[in-house]
């Protein structure tokens, strides 16, 4: 969220919660609340270290601004421990009606993270949610996608499909960013850099992704543990090159939504019409119908009988011709 963008109401974040976990939900809503400060505090002081944990375990200047960001971010640490520490939300920790029903879906009865309907929750909404400076927030979407035992749910590939559709029904960006819930980009012109090469004309329409590589803390000077993992990122990288490029490592990648589709000169057609990737999502993500939508695409059965997960999905693109 933190990225230096302009617009920043271009950027939206969705997250998967596969665990489907009250808990989860939970720290995002606390992660939306802090990032009105956290947002400004960022641009206002040039920081590099975006990720609030890595900036607070960082050699940063300690001064009374610093201090007080700080203090915030401690606390709303400890609300999620505390919350965690009980395993649910309870009321104390609940703000508002459209807080209660957001919790309220994980109560239904026979509910467990195994099965369970779509829940899309919208934390942050562009155009409506301003930092405390009055800048505008990227949208924040959180999404559970639907569980039952008698579908097969294909782990962080069909994550990433549901993610995928939701994304295309409510705001359809026409670039995805994917970064494992373990991992943070340590540098907020990202977008810019990897806008570079999807916005040359020489390299289009050959190009599929754009990734940066994966750096490992506690490097020593010899790298003995390879966390800089330099024969995957350039060694490999580079040799793939004569076998029509590189492989995608399962994070830190800009995709070119298009890609998802086929290569420069097929099309694989989505089942609904707002899937399209040319499509202008241009409705507010909290319309009722908008949500509706989105709830159906992060169903289980929505890839039944549709080219989702053979041709078109991250599956594809992980075996594909590029
Ligand atoms: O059922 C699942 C399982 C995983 N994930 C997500 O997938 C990502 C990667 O999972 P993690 O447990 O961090 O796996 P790692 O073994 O650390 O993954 C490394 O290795 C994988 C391939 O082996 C790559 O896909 C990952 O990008 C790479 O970080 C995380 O965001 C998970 O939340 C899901 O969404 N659903
Ligand atoms: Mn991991």
């Amino acid at each position: 969220m933190a990225y230096d963008y302009y617009p920043i109401e271009k950027l939206s974040v969705y997250v998967s919660d596969d665990g489907g976990s009250e808990l989860t939900l939970f720290a995002f809503m606390e992660a939306a609340k802090f990032a009105v400060y956290w947002l400004p505090f960022c641009r206002e002081n040039n920081i590099i270290e975006r990720c609030p944990d890595a900036y607070f375990s960082s050699s940063y200047t300690e001064n009374s601004e610093t201090q007080k960001i700080k203090l915030m971010y401690k606390s709303m640490k400890t609300r999620i421990e505390n919350v965690i520490e009980r395993g649910k939300v309870d009321e104390d920790y609940i703000n508002n009606d459209e807080e209660l029903q957001a919790f309220t879906k994980f109560s239904i009865a026979g509910f467990t993270r195994h099965n369970h309907p779509s829940i899309v929750q919208v934390l942050l909404e562009s155009g409506k949610d301003k930092d405390i400076t009055g800048h505008g927030m990227p949208n924040l979407i959180y999404l559970s996608r639907e569980k039952n035992k008698s579908s097969p749910h294909h782990f962080k590939a069909g994550a990433l499909n549901a993610l995928l559709r939701v994304s295309g029904i409510m705001t359809n960006a026409p670039i995805i960013l994917t970064l494992d819930c373990d991992m943070y980009s340590n540098d907020p012109s990202t977008p810019q850099r990897a806008l570079c090469y999807f916005l040359d004309q020489t390299l289009w329409p050959k190009l599929g992704f754009v990734q940066f590589p994966q750096c490992f803390h506690e490097l020593n000077e010899a790298d003995i543990y390879a966390s800089e993992m330099k024969g995957l990122f350039h060694t490999n990288a580079m040799g793939m090159d004569g076998l029509s490029g590189p492989n995608y490592v399962g994070t830190g990648c800009f995709f070119r939504r298009r890609a998802f589709f086929g290569g420069p000169s097929s099309f694989e057609q989505p089942k609904i019409p707002e899937l399209y990737p040319d499509h202008v999502a241009n409705k507010p993500i909290r319309a009722a119908e908008i949500l509706q939508q989105a709830h159906y695409v992060a169903s289980c059965n929505y890839e039944d009988e549709s080219n989702w997960g053979s041709k078109v999905s991250f599956n594809s693109i992980l075996i594909g011709p590029w």
